[in-house]
């Protein structure tokens, strides 16, 4: 029963659309659309961005599936670290969006957005390092870099101490090639990799191609929670769960996560929930200086009223269950995701 596929009747009726408003741009955009899943396990989230094709959007369906009709895994871990998340905004923002998060121990900043020069991440990299003299500091460049920019970049970004640099470059083959050129320069500094696994259709090359110190894990992107920690044990690499920018539902599955992993050596970037004007639920699930708790926040009716979307948004978003749902029930039972 377990790998039963729910009918797709089922799925839309328990269905919910929203569109959240968010207080700062984050991937170009200022409001989020999430379908919110109910089920006899409690909430789902399936929120692929906008842009994603099926066969990609297909995975986050999986995991929304898994969260509604199967418990979390058991785990005594209460609450976890986590790092607050800068979006790529000016340097007199920096103070003002770092200062929404309570008192943050770790902050990922995102370097290398389009439109943008190296000077806007040195400024922003070192006015985040002013204010917060303390903090554990990474950057996240999104695939955002050539292989000649990143190195470059890193040079630089590198003298403000930072834990790592989350994907810097496209490929996977890059990531390899740009670890050899900084131990080469001498530059001591980790690389992530998050879409080069999260994208792949092979999760687990950044690993046998050493082309990163740790992988980034994402409940969604990656099938859920039990998927997801297979693709830890098989690595073999450190892993820094994340989110993908998700309302609290998504947010408290990726919680779920991090808490059953066997070792959490990296805080989280599971505080997003900080970025969102509001969200579908009463209890909200941020961070307190640094530390998220572990639980499933319950789901407000009238939240979810207030922010329903249109109902050409609805249909749109039917549309795409309906197309992840066909690559779901087409897929090998053995091998999909749910099991
Ligand atoms: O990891 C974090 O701090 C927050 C999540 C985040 O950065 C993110 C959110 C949505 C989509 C992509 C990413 C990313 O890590 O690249
Ligand atoms: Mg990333």
């Amino acid at each position: 029963m377990e790998n039963q596929l729910p009918s797709l009747d089922e799925l839309k009726a328990n269905s919910f659309v929203v569109r959240l408003p968010l207080r700062v741009k984050f991937r170009a955009v200022v409001e989020r659309e999430a379908l919110l899943l109910q089920g006899p396990a409690g909430w789902g989230e399936f929120s692929p961005f906008l842009e994603y094709e099926p066969a990609e959007a297909s995975r986050w369906l999986a995991a929304a599936i898994e969260s509604a009709y199967q418990p979390y895994p058991e785990t005594t871990v209460q609450r976890i670290p986590v790092n607050a998340t800068l979006p790529a905004v000016s340097t007199e923002q920096v103070g003002r969006v770092l200062e929404q998060y309570d008192a943050p121990h770790t902050i990922k900043i995102k370097v290398a957005e389009r439109g943008q020069i190296l000077q806007d991440d040195i400024a922003r990299v070192a006015e985040t390092r002013r204010l917060y003299p303390q903090a554990a500091l990474r950057v996240d460049a999104n695939a955002g870099w050539t292989a000649q920019q990143a190195v470059a970049a890193l040079a630089r970004l590198s003298e403000y101490d930072l834990e790592y640099a989350e994907q810097p470059v496209p490929g996977i083959d890059d990531l390899a090639r740009l670890r050899e050129d900084l131990a080469a320069r001498h530059i001591d500094l980790k690389i992530a990799a998050d879409e080069s696994v999260r994208k792949h259709t092979d999760p687990l090359e950044v690993s046998r191609k050493g082309a990163a110190d740790l992988m980034v894990i994402k409940a969604q992107p990656l099938g859920g929670i039990r998927q997801a920690l297979q693709i830890v044990a098989e690595a073999g690499l450190d892993a820094v769960v994340s989110s993908a920018l998700d309302t609290s539902v998504g947010l408290g599955q990726g919680a779920a996560l991090a808490a059953s992993l066997p070792e959490l050596k990296y805080a989280c970037g599971l505080s997003t929930g900080t970025l969102y004007k509001d969200d579908v639920t009463e209890q909200p699930l941020l961070a307190e200086a640094g530390y998220l708790q572990v639980r499933r926040p319950g789901v407000s009716r009238q939240k979810l009223r207030h922010y329903s979307v249109e109902p050409e948004g609805r249909q749109r978003w039917m549309q795409r269950l309906e197309s992840c749902y066909a690559i779901l029930a087409g897929q090998d039972l053995a091998q999909r995701p749910l099991a």
